[in-house]
């Protein structure tokens, strides 16, 4: 979709910003540009959408030559989020958001109800946030509005340089895993700058690692982790490249551990004989339906024997995550509720309970399948917190 033939950019003043990239950009595929501050990845983006002219080489979109598309023409077919939004500041959320559609010509009330489409789709209610000026919104709401705004006109391919930047990183990761979910919908080609590895590992299907002016790895986050291809790369993923691994990892049913389970009505004493009998501390316990309720400990079982059911002594369990979710999202709920193991759901269905053993486990299997060239599993971002 994006191509790039050993393009080159030398300023009037004789830097050399970037010097014969190439690579390609897959349609539907959200590749981050990720270096140092000044080795040119702004300068890659800006020359897409014919902000920057390129002094030699040439870039496809779409199979054609941009050098031959009229630039206004070509950034009707590419949205643009920048770091500082850059909304206007004297019309509401909903015009901004409706400013594209409305300078490609369409009428006012459907660039408007596109604009509220749009603005519900990042997650601002428009009946709440369309009348807002940017000034009365939230670094992070604003953010959203760059981006709905950038998506209005459904331009194919997305440049964002730097989009989450600005805020706090509690928010930022909100809105990454939100951008993550919006792109599993909405497949747009995607180049994003970020100066920030987490961030380009998290978010990109490929990595562009840039040195001085040049593409040193462009390779999937698993691989790039993995098997760095220079000094330079292994120095700027850092030391704690494992760790971040943890992020790109999904957890798969063979990664999970199959406790003993009981069912909230049964008689503690059958539980407890059965929990015995396996050498287990503990239960999975399931209702009705053969959804998660809890857990319970064979302790509690045993000294209740026949004068109670399973659901008495059952604790609420309420923390969980989704099959395919990122291991690290497993690491840090057993973290936070200082739990030995956390139960993993396919929807409402109950598949068992990834351990640090396990965990271990699984990074185990990521590391040796990349060395053995295979591409990073489907990670998704749903979770707990949205369910
Ligand atoms: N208009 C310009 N004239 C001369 N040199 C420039 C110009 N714009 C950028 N450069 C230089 O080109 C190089 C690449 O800049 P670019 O903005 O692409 O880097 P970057 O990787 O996006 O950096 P950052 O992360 O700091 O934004 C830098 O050395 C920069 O100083």
């Amino acid at each position: 979709m994006i191509r790039f033939e050993q393009v080159g950019k030398v300023y009037p003043d004789g830097t050399t910003a970037v010097d014969a990239l190439s690579f390609e950009v897959a349609e539907g595929e959200l590749v981050t540009l990720v270096g140092p501050s000044g080795c040119g990845k702004t300068t890659t983006m800006m020359m897409v959408n014919r902000l920057i002219e390129p002094t030699s080489g040439r870039i496809l979109v779409d199979g054609r030559d941009i050098a031959e598309t009229d630039p206004v023409k070509l950034r009707r077919g590419i949205g643009y989020v920048i770091q500082q939004v850059g909304l206007f500041p004297h019309r509401t959320v909903l015009d901004n958001t409706a400013t594209v559609p409305a300078l490609v010509g369409w009428k006012r009330s459907r660039a408007r109800e596109r604009a509220a489409e749009l603005l519900d789709l990042v997650g601002l209610d428009p009946s709440v946030y369309g009348s807002r000026y940017p000034a009365q919104l939230s670094g992070g709401q604003r953010q959203r509005v760059g981006v709905a705004r950038a998506l209005a006109a459904d331009p194919p391919v997305l440049l964002m340089d730097e989009p989450f930047g600005a805020v706090d990183p509690v928010v930022r990761e909100r809105l990454q895993n939100e951008f993550l979910k919006l792109q599993s919908r909405v497949r747009k080609t995607v180049l994003m700058v970020t100066h920030d590895i987490e961030e380009a590992v998290r978010m990109g299907d490929r990595i562009a690692v840039y040195g001085q002016g040049r593409i040193e790895q462009f390779d999937t986050p698993g691989a790039v982790l993995g098997s760095p291809a220079t000094p330079y790369v292994a120095e700027f993923v850092g030391a704690d490249r494992g760790l971040k691994r943890l992020s790109v990892t999904a957890i798969e049913p063979d990664d999970l551990e199959q406790p003993p389970l009981a069912r909230l009505d049964e008689p503690a004493g059958a539980a407890a004989a059965r929990l015995a009998a396996a050498g287990a501390r503990w239960a999975v316990v399931l209702n009705e339906a053969g959804e998660l309720h809890g857990w319970v400990s064979a302790d509690a079982l045993r000294i209740a024997g026949d004068e109670g059911t399973v659901g008495e002594l059952a604790r609420r369990m309420d923390a969980w995550v989704p099959v395919g979710a990122p291991l690290k999202r497993a690491f840090s709920e057993m973290l936070q509720r200082d739990a030995g193991w956390i139960a993993v759901l396919d929807g409402a269905r109950f598949l068992g309970v990834l351990t640090p053993a396990k965990l271990h486990e699984a990074l185990r299997r990521s590391v040796d399948a990349d060395a053995q060239g295979v591409g990073r599993d489907e990670v998704r971002f749903d979770s707990v917190a949205d369910a």
